[in-house]
């Protein structure tokens, strides 16, 4: 018998760390029909031997019914929004509201620059490695626990990858719909004769705020992390561009655009690059998101009432509406 649950233990490793390199490093190293046959064999083993199912199993992402309604989550740390930029000035005067409150050159200032994602904001919370609770942002207080359905999103890991996890880690990031699974859902839609969704970002609120999981499981979304919320029981890196890297070496998929960017040229630099992918990149973005990349430096700038004063979101002009 415990032959036969090592065996399920072996699969489940094997299945965590392929599902890290396809989802997180982009580089799968086997054929997915290899991945498939071991979790079907961990399926049908697990099936056989049901007191051996783990709920961080690779196979338990489908919750079983839907729910009646969503449990509302408080956020011990409140999820903000960001401030934004419609111009370079705007940018500028940024800047210079950084500099007049602690004494620094622009050319010192190491920005973390990133693609702003048109989803939804999410947080999601690992106790000793496992995902125990997915919440939406709601008003930046309180939101909906969306657990259920958060489970059932493929590059979101159920444990993470490392021996040594933090006691509670809180990962925030955005939960988007790329335009191949947003036509999918519409051309099916359009079949079913069922309402089409507007956009992409429309699609992935739909989808999370499903009641049931198996609906949210056909929808493709994906997150990408952009920050930690509550974190106990591990040190993290003192720049916000070493967390992001920390979270992406742990199994937290990371946005491929991030950058560092040093001065406010470099910054202006990656806007305007950015902004000329934007239609190449598959997936929505509005702008993208300027942070100071020293944590001391954050802290020392704090919060004005409900924005960051350490980071800004500079926004592109509105896209003439995607003909769909
Ligand atoms: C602090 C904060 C709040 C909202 C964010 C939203 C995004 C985004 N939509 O990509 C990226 C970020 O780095 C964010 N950072």
């Amino acid at each position: 018998f415990n032959q036969i649950q090592q065996q399920c233990e072996q699969l489940r490793e094997t299945l965590r760390y392929h599902e890290y390199q396809y989802h997180v490093l982009d580089n799968p190293i086997i054929p997915d029909a290899e991945y498939d046959r071991m979790m079907n064999q961990l399926k049908q083993l697990e099936q056989n031997y049901p007191q051996l199912i783990t709920a961080d199993s690779p196979t338990q992402r489908v919750g079983a019914k839907p729910l009646a309604s969503f449990a509302q989550v408080r956020h011990e740390i409140p999820m903000l929004s960001l401030d934004n930029a419609f111009s370079d000035e705007d940018f500028l005067a940024f800047v210079k509201r950084i500099q007049d409150r602690i004494n620094v050159d622009t050319t010192d200032l190491t920005f973390c620059c990133e693609p702003k994602l048109d989803g939804l904001a999410v947080s999601i919370l690992y106790v000793d490695g496992k995902l125990v609770q997915a919440a939406t942002r709601g008003d930046g207080t309180t939101g909906e626990d969306i657990t259920l359905n958060i489970r059932t999103i493929r590059n979101i890991p159920l444990q993470l990858l490392t021996e040594h996890p933090p006691h509670r880690l809180e990962v925030r990031g955005e939960i988007f719909m790329p335009h191949m699974g947003f036509e999918q859902l519409n051309e099916k839609a359009l079949a079913k004769g069922e309402k089409t969704f507007a956009n992409p970002r429309n699609a992935a609120a739909g989808s999370l705020r499903q009641l049931d999981p198996r609906i949210t499981r056909q929808r493709m979304l994906v997150l990408n992390a952009y920050g930690i919320g509550i974190v106990e029981g591990v040190s993290l890196p003192d720049t916000h561009y070493a967390r992001l890297q920390w979270l992406k070496s742990i199994g937290i998929p990371v946005n491929s655009e991030i950058q560092l960017c040093q001065g406010v040229d470099q910054v202006l630099s990656f806007y305007r690059v950015i902004g000329e992918k934007r239609t190449q990149l598959g997936y929505d973005i509005d702008g993208t998101v300027l942070k100071i990349n020293d944590i001391a430096l954050q802290e020392r700038l704090g919060f004005i009432s409900k924005a960051p004063r350490w980071a800004i979101a500079y926004k592109f002009p509105a896209q003439e509406e995607l003909t769909v």
